[in-house]
């Protein structure tokens, strides 16, 4: 029997709690604020961002939505970074990747204040994360939603092996990092790695993030693995599938995310969280 990790249903609940944790402060007259600043007019962008304004208002979380040209320069966006700073009514500032050319998107996140830095891309809470410093601080919402996912098996990590494919800095790397502080072996791999094959079936854990339609097939898995996927690619016929070969792998695992209705609602669910994390930190 495999477990289809159901990312829908797991964030109605993280969303019920929230909601729940936003009346508890309304009680107190605070209200969480999230501010998403959005350059330029990717189309993929502002569906996600209009989703998350969604979610948002009907968890009660005060939402701002920044919509900026792509002809903004640098300075400007900075500026723009630097208010929602100073803004009291704002606990957590997201700034939509990726930004059009010409901006430096790491240096625009080096300027959100690190308290409020809600997508845990700010270089203070990386290096945090990947000291496994105690304390209060923002992670990246994705790996953040998978650990939710993965405690929702109620199986122990501790001591086995996770793998990871894939190193970005939003999800790769801090995947590895909160892998590893759950106390698993932990083994981060990317384009360049050989013998990938070899490698993944070795994972009890497997967190699959590469952006290559169903990379990983039946043969790549070890019997009873966990695999969390999660790949937003395009099928032949433009549908949303995942890095991984779903109906191929299914019977050899344990437990497997689908795409859609895994990762990605649990994205969005995470970010709602720990916008409220923020807010609460701050009092
Ligand atoms: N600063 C920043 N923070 C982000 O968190 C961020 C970002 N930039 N840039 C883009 C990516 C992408 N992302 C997704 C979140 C939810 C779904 C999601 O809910 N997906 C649904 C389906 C969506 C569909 O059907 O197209 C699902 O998997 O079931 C997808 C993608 C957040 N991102």
């Amino acid at each position: 029997m495999t477990t289809i990790i159901d990312g829908k249903q797991l964030a109605k609940q993280v969303n019920a709690e929230t909601k729940e944790r936003v009346a508890q402060l309304s009680q107190r007259g605070i209200v969480p604020g999230l501010a998403v600043i959005m350059v330029g007019e990717d189309p993929a962008s502002a569906i996600y961002v209009r989703n998350k304004h969604r979610k948002a208002t009907q968890l009660g979380i005060k939402s701002v939505v920044r919509d900026l040209p792509a002809t903004i320069t640098q300075a400007e966006l900075l500026a723009v970074v630097q208010g929602y700073n100073q803004d009291p009514s704002i606990h957590g500032i997201l700034v939509q990747s990726p930004l059009p050319a010409g901006l430096d998107e790491r240096g625009i996140v080096a300027a959100i204040d690190p308290a409020k830095d809600v997508d845990g891309f700010h270089p203070l809470n990386v290096g945090k994360i990947f000291a496994n410093l105690p304390g209060n601080y923002p992670v990246s919402c994705t790996p953040r939603g998978i650990m939710t996912m993965l405690k929702s098996l109620n199986v122990p990590l501790k001591g086995k092996h996770a793998v990871v494919v894939g190193r970005s800095m939003i999800v790769g790397r801090p995947m590895g990092a909160l892998l590893l502080n759950a106390d698993m072996s932990m083994t981060i791999t990317h384009q360049y790695s050989e013998n990938l094959s070899d490698i993944t079936k070795t994972a009890d854990v497997l967190v699959v993030a590469t952006g290559v339609a169903h990379l990983i097939k039946a043969a790549d898995v070890k019997p009873g693995a966990i695999v969390i996927d999660v790949g937003m690619d395009r099928d032949e016929n433009g549908k949303l599938t995942g890095d991984v070969d779903f109906d191929g792998v299914f019977d050899k695992v344990s437990a497997i995310s689908p795409v859609p209705g895994g990762v990605g609602p649990m994205t969005i669910a995470t970010l709602m969280q720990q916008t409220v994390d923020l807010c609460e930190w701050s009092e």
